[in-house]
């Protein structure tokens, strides 16, 4: 049977008026979402209302995984929905989110996946500047890199965590790929920008390629890129969306040591969100030191209330020489529960500090579980 172009465009016209209606449709019951949270509120507390719920997100990207027959790819239907959703955010309030930049970064990627095109973007010079600009209200939520699956915990974030009150609202997963741009070839090159986590990541293509080049570590990937632009004989490693926005070639792409190199990010904010059937919570605590075992003893809660843990660090409390605060977070418990007040609770017998410095669905990829 021969297929009519015309006639098959004219399915397609028909099948977007339905749709477009439908849109509608659902950005009205988004408004009237919108409506029914700030119920009963007061002026201040209705300009404080999240209107970024993740883990009804969470549950609408499961839904239409399931419920997708195909032909659409799920990562295509995803992407689709993504910006649905982020109509739906803008549509019931302004939303502005800051991230570490300028444009092009990991941190900006990070950011566009999680809330997409219609919501409003902050571009901030530090890890510190994302943390004040929601502290201080100029933005509701902020993108932070916490940790990479190569390079370990960023520390900078783990030390404001330490100073702010911010809370963890959410947490995201990043595949990361780096690319070498320039705008001269391979051999020209003189000097390669980057960041030093993404440096530290890329060793084996920069000793096998670029041996005895100089390394130039800056804020940003995509500062780095910013540089690479100005410069005839460097080159940038940084993210591919580089390429378009700074004007540059690709010249190697995939060139970190590790292909499954993963970035998670904190969606920091005011607040954190209700419980959902999978959470995760991080506490943050500080052992006194002078009682032996004290560390051992902190941990053991945890496990009396048998409580996985998916992540422990420390960094020094930076007020009193020689005390550690430490980072755990566990899954299967949200920080509202009453077994996260046990815990909390029994840790205060020991410890000097202890504070639940967010909780958040799980959305830990799948083959990381
Ligand atoms: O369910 C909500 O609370 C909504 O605001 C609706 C909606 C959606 O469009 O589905 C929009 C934004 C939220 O982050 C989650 C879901």
């Amino acid at each position: 049977m021969s297929l009519n172009l015309d006639t098959l465009r004219q399915q397609i016209d028909s099948l977007d008026h339905k749709l477009i209606t439908l849109l509608n449709e659902r950005a009205q019951v988004s408004l009237d979402i919108g409506t029914a949270k700030r119920q009963n509120l007061d002026p201040q507390e209705e300009e404080n209302t999240h209107v970024y719920i993740p883990g009804r997100e969470k549950q609408v990207f499961e839904k239409v995984t399931r419920l997708n027959p195909g032909p659409l790819a799920p990562d295509s239907l995803c992407a689709i929905y993504r910006e649905i959703m982020s109509a739906s955010i803008a549509l019931q309030k302004d939303v502005m989110v800051a991230y570490l930049g300028p444009v092009g970064s990991f941190s900006h990627d990070a950011s566009m996946k999680r809330f997409g095109d219609s919501v409003q973007y902050a571009s901030q010079g530090t890890i510190g500047d994302v943390f004040d600009a929601v502290e201080r209200g100029r933005c509701q939520y902020g993108v932070v890199p916490f940790e990479n699956s190569i390079a370990g915990s960023v520390v900078p974030t783990l030390d404001k965590f330490v100073k702010s009150k911010v809370k963890i609202r959410a947490e995201t997963y990043l595949p990361v790929h780096h690319y070498l741009l320039s705008k001269s070839s391979t051999d020209a090159i003189r000097r390669v920008y980057s960041h030093p986590v993404a440096l530290a990541q890329c060793q084996t293509f920069l000793n096998s390629k670029l041996k005895g080049i100089e390394l130039v570590s800056c804020a940003s990937t995509s500062e780095a890129a910013h540089l690479a632009s100005k410069e005839k004989f460097a080159a940038a490693i940084c993210n591919r969306v580089c390429a378009e926005i700074y004007g540059l070639d690709i010249l190697h792409a995939d060139i970190e040591d590790q292909q499954d190199n993963t970035t998670r990010f904190f969606i920091i904010s005011d607040a954190w969100d209700g419980p959902t059937a999978s959470d995760k919570a991080l506490l943050m605590f500080t052992v006194d030191h002078r009682l032996p075992g004290a560390l051992c003893d902190a941990l053991k809660v945890f496990k009396d209330h048998s409580l996985n843990l998916t992540k422990i660090d420390s960094r020094p409390s930076l007020q009193r020489p020689w005390h550690y605060v430490f980072f755990v977070e566990s899954v299967g418990v949200h920080g509202d529960s009453q077994v996260m007040n046990d815990v909390v609770t029994e840790l205060a017998n020991f410890c000097l500090d202890v504070k639940i410095v967010g909780t958040y669905p799980d959305q830990r990829p799948q083959d990381t579980n």
